[in-house]
């Protein structure tokens, strides 16, 4: 926990005068610039002052406090007043309360905000001395983006399969598809990994910016050497509300090429496999959100998510949060382990799931398919899940693609081994890596 000698945090927020309405990925400014972005809104975080971690089930509790003690002794000056104004951390977790890889929270020195076509910036700093000023902030900012370090122009050489290679995988849905017909469970979501080499440090700047222009309508995400580009927000709350956009369900865009798009996501919305699929994902997160909200809206029929690689079965749902015992609301980092795992990522009932993904996986998916996202001094934040991406490799020269799909009663293997193309395709195309020949 907190040094006891670790002076007190100082945050300064203000509008910021230059930024205000354009897109965050233009002021990127390297490869550790941490990002969530989307639709011109957003927050990128540049240096680091502070940072925690933690594993196993209390990770979300111990980051949770952590956040909480250093955010709340802070010497505050927030001249914007919005969600993602004041201290902000970014952080990533592990998908398994049993995995080795630790989640983390970071806080950055600086960070640029946008919403709704305004811009702020707020400088976190821990130096008694500083005199908070705008002025400051920036120089602090151009400080840090003269020192960040940004890779260019590597060329993806090889493409292996990871700890799940594809004869493994087929292996692991034909078996799963064999514990959902026993009975064990209703719906297990089984995932494959494979790992790109790069002639060069990967270029994570570049590829977000990739990302971000070809995958509009996803959350692009970077947190410390995990990147990618997400549909699927796990959880946002924004002022009290809470919001998810629930996904699962899904066809290749490829499919419209023969069929025609309107009569490819005419086929999805009406297919009972894919509709189960995502019923099972919706009532998940209605379920663990339900005793801690009021006024609770799902749609009755989800909507057809575009994307360019995939069409998505999709749901947004909508609640105000409950005000607990002592009057508050939850903050962002309380609800993540009511609402992680969700049935799109882990399956029905929960628990079970869990551990035969474990079994059929073999391997551990450290922080695929768990939250990324970011929250703020108030408890506001946005967590996405950590999917269509992944994870640089130590080595700084490869990065590792996890993609998964809902496995049901009548799923087949060859089937869902494509539809994990599909989900890494948007990486490939972002590093520049020759599409696989058959998928
Ligand atoms: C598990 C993944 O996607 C989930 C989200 C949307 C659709 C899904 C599906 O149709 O299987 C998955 O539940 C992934 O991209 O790795």
């Amino acid at each position: 926990m907190i040094d006891a000698s670790a002076r007190t945090l100082r945050v300064l927020s203000l509008p910021h005068p230059l930024a205000a309405t354009e897109d965050p990925l233009e002021h990127l400014a390297g490869d550790a610039t941490l990002t969530w972005a989307r639709h011109g809104n957003g927050l990128l975080g540049f240096g680091e002052i502070a940072r925690s971690s933690a594993t196993g089930p209390e990770r979300f509790v111990l980051l949770s406090a952590w956040r909480s003690e250093l955010f709340a002794g802070a010497e505050l000056h927030d001249g914007v007043g919005t969600p993602g104004s004041g201290p902000v951390a970014f952080g990533s977790f592990a998908f398994s309360k049993t995995s080795s890889q630790v989640s983390t929270l970071i806080v950055p020195e600086i960070v640029l905000g946008f919403r709704d076509g305004t811009a702020w910036i707020t400088w976190m700093t821990r130096d008694p001395q500083a005199e908070l000023t705008l002025d400051g902030a920036l120089v602090r900012l151009e400080a840090l983006r003269e020192e960040a370090h940004e890779s260019h122009g590597a060329r993806v050489t090889a493409v292996d399969d990871g700890g799940v290679s594809v004869e493994a995988y087929r292996a692991a849905v034909a078996a799963g598809v064999e514990r959902i017909r026993g009975g064990e469970v209703e719906k297990i979501v089984l995932s494959r990994d494979a790992v790109l080499s790069l002639d060069a440090p990967v270029p994570v700047a570049d590829t977000l910016r990739e990302l971000s222009v070809r995958y509009v309508d996803c959350w692009t995400y970077g947190v410390d050497g995990l990147l990618g580009a997400t549909p699927e927000m796990l959880i946002q709350v924004m002022n009290g509300t809470a919001r998810a956009r629930v996904l699962a369900g899904t066809l290749d865009r490829r499919a419209g090429l023969e069929a025609g798009d309107a009569a490819a996501t005419a086929e999805l919305a009406a297919d009972p496999k894919q509709r189960q699929e995502h019923q099972y994902a919706i009532d998940s997160l209605t379920a663990a959100l339900g005793p801690l909200v009021t006024g609770l809206e799902a749609p009755s029929e989800p909507f057809v998510l575009q994307l360019p690689n995939v069409w998505h079965l999709a749901s947004d749902v909508r609640a105000k949060l409950a005000p607990t015992a002592d009057g508050a609301t939850p903050g962002i980092l309380e609800l993540l382990p009511v609402v992680h795992p969700t049935a799109a990522v882990c399956g029905t009932p929960r628990e079970r799931a869990g551990e035969i993904i474990r079994e059929l996986e073999g391997v551990d998916r450290g922080l695929y398919a768990g939250p990324v996202g970011w929250v703020d001094g108030a408890g506001n934040g946005e967590f996405g899940i950590a999917l269509r991406g992944g994870i640089v490799e130590p080595s700084g020269t490869a990065v590792r693609l996890w993609a998964g799909c809902g496995i049901v009663a009548d799923s087949e293997p060859e089937a869902e081994l494509a539809e994990t193309f599909a989900k890494m395709r948007p990486m490939f195309q972002a590093l520049g890596a020759p599409l696989p020949a058959v998928h």
